[in-house]
């Protein structure tokens, strides 16, 4: 795919160096929707086209060395008695790592989408190398790969890992080519393009994620409607909300279904001891080990990265902006919500995960979030009985969403951390203490305590139900 389209093309404007900023007076032209905050209304936060999948010819050994990895089926460093050849086996990959050029980023520079598929590819080449290391071998990230990754995150303004839009938003491609050209996927049409595993397990576990994000749309549509109906305020529009937030209601109830729905395709264990731990992050690793990205003393520009936690759908701008749209975030977003008790102290931890979103993406929720007419006020001055039980049900209807996550997490983490436990799955509200005993060490990817995590945001999540009018 050619990211320069025609010389008379929008996308051929010159995209303006991150770092040093868009001239003032001119528009950012790094993404054709950057104006829009890069949400597409066939694909929302995903791209409208499938994401790049190979970069031009100069970068070929990186990609190369990708496709290396992802042949050898090369098991996870920690495993218990990893056979020796299976730990030559990855060293030997290892060392190409180390010996790989030190190539420049200058002329990925001029393409959004040539960075992005550059940060894909070179985030997953540092979790291959960090994941498949002895458990006891200090994590040094080799300059071939330390090196230009900063330099394309700083391009980016992404954490120099894997996130979210690496193994979801820009991971994926059509299974067959689209009927009507230019209209969205349906949701049974993409398969993906890098996995750790070449399992269907972790096929499905993105895809849970993808379709949630295209099914979000309609979401994305709704508050649009709603907020144009909230600034014209009368009688008439308030009907208009109230019946908009019942349709919300019941797209987020597809949302809840979509994410039960990993199930049929992913095996718990599967995912807990052969994918999931391909994933840690810096906060999320047993050993506690700290990541060095050698060489970064030789650049002066480059910054010590700050935020290392591995790829969470914590990280998915789709909840926060339902969270910010029906006013749940000053709950669920609350100061005290870091999903972490111990350690050096931490911002909020949704909050914190807006750091590893794409930029465009980040400033829409800002964007959202600065409406002069926030929907929670909107509905609590109405008085409107109506429009304030349409309300509750939306808010109602995310928590269900949540109380459904934490199903899966019982399943897909809990379980097989404490061996299987068959009912997991099909109990509607787990108790955690009793069916599965002590979970307060587990980890989440985003290095969260997840149990006490995920339940503080689910509470807190009702606690946005406004009390019924009088
Ligand atoms: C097998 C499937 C899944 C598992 C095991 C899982 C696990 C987790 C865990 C452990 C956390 C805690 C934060 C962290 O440390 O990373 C988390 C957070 C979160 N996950 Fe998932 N997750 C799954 C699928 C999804 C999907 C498909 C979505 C929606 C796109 C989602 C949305 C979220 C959100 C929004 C959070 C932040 C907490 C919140 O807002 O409630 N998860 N997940």
């Amino acid at each position: 795919m050619d990211p320069t389209p025609g010389s008379n093309h929008f996308l051929s404007l010159p995209r303006p160096d991150i770092l040093e900023g868009t001239p003032s007076g001119l528009v950012d032209t790094t993404t054709l929707a950057a104006h829009d905050f890069d949400v597409d209304p066939r694909t929302g936060f995903m791209p409208p086209q499938p994401p790049l999948a190979r970069l031009p010819p100069a970068w070929e050994p990186w990609e190369a060395i990708l496709d290396h990895a992802k042949g050898l089926k090369m098991k996870l460093g920690d495993t218990e008695d990893l056979p020796e050849d299976e730990i030559m086996k990855s060293e030997t990959w290892r060392s190409h790592v180390r010996a790989l050029p030190i190539l420049p980023i200058t002329d990925l520079r001029v393409s959004e989408l040539y960075l992005r598929r550059a940060h894909h590819v070179l985030g997953w080449i540092l979790h291959f190398y960090i994941h498949s290391l002895p458990p006891d071998a200090p994590v040094v990230i080799p300059p071939p790969v330390s090196l230009p990754m900063l330099r394309v995150s700083a391009q980016l303004q992404l954490p120099p890992l894997l996130t979210y839009s690496d193994d979801v938003l820009y991971n994926w491609a059509l299974k067959t080519p689209l009927l009507v050209p230019d209209s969205a996927p349906a949701l049974d049409n993409l398969r993906c393009i890098t996995l750790f595993t070449e399992t269907r397990d972790e096929e499905e576990f993105y895809l849970a994620s993808s379709r949630i994000e295209l099914k979000g749309v309609d979401a994305l549509e709704l508050m649009q409607v709603i907020m144009d109906e909230t600034f014209v305020g009368d009688n008439i529009a308030t009907r208009r909300v109230a019946e908009y937030l019942t349709s919300l209601s019941g797209v987020i109830q597809e949302l809840r279904k979509l994410l039960l729905a990993v199930r049929e395709n992913c095996d718990p264990d599967v995912f807990y001891h052969l994918i999931r731990p391909w994933f840690r992050g810096v906060d999320s690793d047993p050993k506690k080990r700290p990541w060095v990205y050698a060489g970064i003393e030789t650049d002066p520009s480059l910054q010590e990265p700050k935020e290392l936690s591995g790829p969470s759908a914590g990280q998915s701008s789709l909840i926060h902006a339902l969270d910010i749209f029906l006013g749940v975030d000053q709950y669920s977003h609350a100061s005290s919500v870091t999903g972490h008790s111990s350690g050096p102290p931490k911002s909020a931890f949704l909050d914190r995960m807006q750091t590893y979103m794409p930029r465009h993406h980040r400033s829409f929720l800002k964007h959202l979030s600065s409406s002069s007419r926030p929907l929670r006020e909107f509905v609590a001055a109405s008085r409107d009985a109506p429009l304030q039980e349409a309300y509750n049900a939306a808010v109602l209807a995310l928590k269900e969403f949540r109380d459904a996550h934490m199903i899966i997490v019982a399943l897909y983490i809990i379980g097989p951390s404490k061996r299987p436990a068959p009912t997991a799955a099909r109990a509607l509200r787990p108790d955690f203490k009793k069916d599965y005993g002590d979970v307060d060490g587990l980890k989440g990817t985003g290095g969260t305590e997840l149990v006490r995590f995920l339940k503080d945001v689910r509470d807190r999540t009702a606690g946005a139900v406004l009390a019924p009018v009088e």
